[in-house]
C-alpha cells in the first residue's frame, strides 16, 4: 500500500486537490481518509463548550485512532471511519466502512505535526496558498457549507486559526517531498501526482 499525506493550511485547497487527483483514477484502487473524521469525540461537552474548542491545535485530533486505522488498512483490514459534523462540532454516530486500497490518501491541516503519523506516509505533499487567499476561501466555504457566519469565521481566524497555522501547520512544510502552489488551480501538479499513483497501480 502506498500512503500519501496531503497537508496545508485551511482553505489551501487540499480537498479540491484530492478530488482532482482521484478523479479519473479507478475508485477501487484509491481511498481517502480525512483528518476531519478524527477530531476527538466531544460528546461529553455541551454544544456551547464544543464551540469554544481550538480545532486548529494538534491536541484536537485523535491521532491514536488515526494511527490504528492506518495500521489496520496496511494489514489489509477494513476500518470504520468516523463521520464528522462541522455544524455540531462533533462526530456523528455514523461511520463509513473504508476498505484498504493500493493507494490511500490522508488529508488534513495537522497530519504532518504528529511524528508517528508522518512516518507512515510514503509521499508527503504540502499544498500552499497565500493566507489572504485561504481566508477568502474559508469565509465563503464556511458560510455556504458549514453553517457559520462572517463574525464567527473572522473571530476564529484571529483567535486560533492564524496563530495555530503559524505555530504548527506552516512549519510542517519542511517535511514535504512535494509543495503544490495552489493560489490558482494547478493542473500540472495534479497530473504529476496522478502519474506517480498510476506508476504504483501499473
Ligand atoms: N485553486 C483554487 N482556486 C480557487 N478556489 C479554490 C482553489 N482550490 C480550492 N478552492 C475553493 O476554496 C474552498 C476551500 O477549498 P478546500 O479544497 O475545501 O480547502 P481545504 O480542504 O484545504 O480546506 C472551496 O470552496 C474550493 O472550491
Ligand atoms: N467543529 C469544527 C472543527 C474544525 N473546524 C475547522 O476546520 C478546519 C480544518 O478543515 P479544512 O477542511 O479547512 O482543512 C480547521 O481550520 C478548523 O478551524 C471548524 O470550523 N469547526
Amino acid at each position: 500500500m502506498l500512503i500519501i499525506g496531503i497537508a496545508g493550511g485551511t482553505g489551501c485547497g487540499k480537498t479540491t486537490v484530492v478530488n482532482q487527483i482521484i478523479n479519473e483514477l479507478p475508485n477501487k484502487e484509491v481511498g481517502v481518509i480525512s483528518q476531519d473524521s478524527y477530531y476527538n469525540d466531544l460528546s461529553y461537552l455541551s454544544y456551547e463548550e464544543r464551540s469554544q474548542i481550538n480545532f486548529d491545535h494538534p491536541r484536537a485530533i485523535d491521532f491514536e485512532l488515526l494511527g490504528n486505522h492506518l495500521n489496520e488498512l496496511k494489514h489489509g483490514n477494513p476500518i470504520h471511519q468516523p463521520v464528522y459534523s462541522f455544524v455540531n462540532h462533533n462526530r456523528t454516530k455514523d461511520t463509513i466502512l473504508t476498505h484498504p486500497r493500493k493507494v490511500m490518501i490522508v488529508e488534513g491541516i495537522l497530519i504532518m505535526t504528529n511524528p508517528q503519523i508522518r512516518e507512515m506516509f510514503d509521499i508527503k505533499i504540502f499544498v500552499h496558498a497565500d493566507s489572504d487567499e485561504r481566508l477568502i476561501r474559508r469565509l465563503k466555504r464556511d458560510i455556504n457549507e458549514r453553517g457559520r457566519d462572517l463574525d464567527e469565521v473572522l473571530e476564529r481566524y484571529q483567535k486560533t486559526l492564524k496563530p495555530m497555522h503559524n505555530q504548527f501547520i506552516e512549519p510542517t512544510k519542511e517535511y514535504a517531498d512535494i509543495i503544490i502552489p495552489n493560489n490558482k488551480y494547478n493542473t500540472v501538479a495534479v497530473d504529476i501526482v496522478r502519474s506517480i499513483i498510476n506508476q504504483k497501480l501499473a
